[in-house]
């Protein structure tokens, strides 16, 4: 029997709940897309489809069209062309709060200066699931305890957001995100301001929120060494193709990486995990 995670303990609902969204083979199918600004075409023709409880991760170099890809299955931007479907719906079919409940998105930017405190944002992640009047089936009080310990927002709990600094925003950024409990997140470069101890404690998270609730995860990155130790696949686009697939072992080769960020690259094995890292070459030495 699958052992229960501590979120589940503390309140987070589990994806499974919902029996129809559980049976969903795909979290995200994805048909023909398109996508120009003006009479520039910046996505052309992707199709790929995301399992239940699959983490991918898309790579690519600045301005291949990843943020305007995650902002079409965020519905943040109006798809021009092809089909969305999540959890085998058509995406325009859903009402914003049912899309709400079910997904989450961690922009670039992710919280604005607001005269909140770390506690209220890491609350407002719970609005999906509140009624008209502000009040919730289930007391959420728990779980937005637990995940400020997690992320170690405790500190800074009462803390206003203007105070805090890029890497300390986007944790709390994180807290508003989990306490959603969607069963997928889009997360756009999510851990460019976090230094090396919270990038690891952000991705752990999202790991241990994935392998034990079932978590559905897309996220760009640029980091490609966190990108092949997290992720279960990955995607990557160029000028806005769809030009490799595949698990990291396969997407981490010095030819790829060559021809799509026209970067030399060594490529060796993480010593401690069966996972490749990439080394970049310089001539300038
Ligand atoms: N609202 C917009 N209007 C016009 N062009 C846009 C708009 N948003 C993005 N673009 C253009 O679309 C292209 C893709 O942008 P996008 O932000 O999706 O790239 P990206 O792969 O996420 O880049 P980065 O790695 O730099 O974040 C870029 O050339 C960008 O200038």
């Amino acid at each position: 029997m699958k052992r229960m995670s501590s979120l589940q303990q503390h309140g987070w609902v589990h994806p499974d709940q919902d029996r129809a969204q559980a049976a969903c083979p795909h979290a995200l199918q994805i048909s023909h897309i398109h996508h120009a600004y003006g009479s520039r075409a910046i996505l052309q023709d992707l199709s790929f489809q995301v399992k239940n409880g699959e983490w991918v991760g898309i790579i690519g170099p600045n301005g291949s069209g990843k943020s305007t890809l995650l902002s079409l299955l965020s519905r943040a931007e109006r798809l021009q062309s092809g089909h969305i479907e999540v959890y085998n719906k058509p995406i325009e079919a859903y009402k914003r709060k049912e899309l709400s409940q079910l997904m989450a998105v961690l922009q670039q930017e992710a919280l604005p200066s607001l005269p909140f405190s770390v506690r209220e944002v890491v609350e407002m992640g719970r609005f999906p699931h509140q009624s008209w009047f502000g009040g919730e089936k289930q007391d959420s009080t728990a779980l937005v305890d637990h995940i400020m310990e997690q992320l170690e927002l405790t500190q800074l709990a009462e803390q206003p957001l203007e105070q805090l600094s890029g890497g300390q925003r986007q944790r709390a950024a994180l807290g508003k995100l989990m306490a959603q409990s969607p069963s997928l997140v889009l997360l756009d470069e999510p851990t460019t301001y976090l230094d090396i101890h919270h990038q690891v404690q952000f991705m752990d998270v999202i790991s241990e929120w994935q392998q034990d609730c079932g978590l559905t995860v897309v996220s760009v990155l640029h980091d490609l060494n966190l990108a092949a130790l997290y992720c279960d696949r990955i995607l990557v686009l160029h000028q806005g193709q769809l030009v490799a697939d595949g698990a990291p072992e396969d997407i981490m080769t010095s030819q790829i990486l060559s021809d799509v960020f026209e970067t030399r690259t060594v490529i060796v094995p993480h010593p401690e995990v069966a996972k490749p890292q990439v080394l970049i070459c310089t001539d300038k030495q």
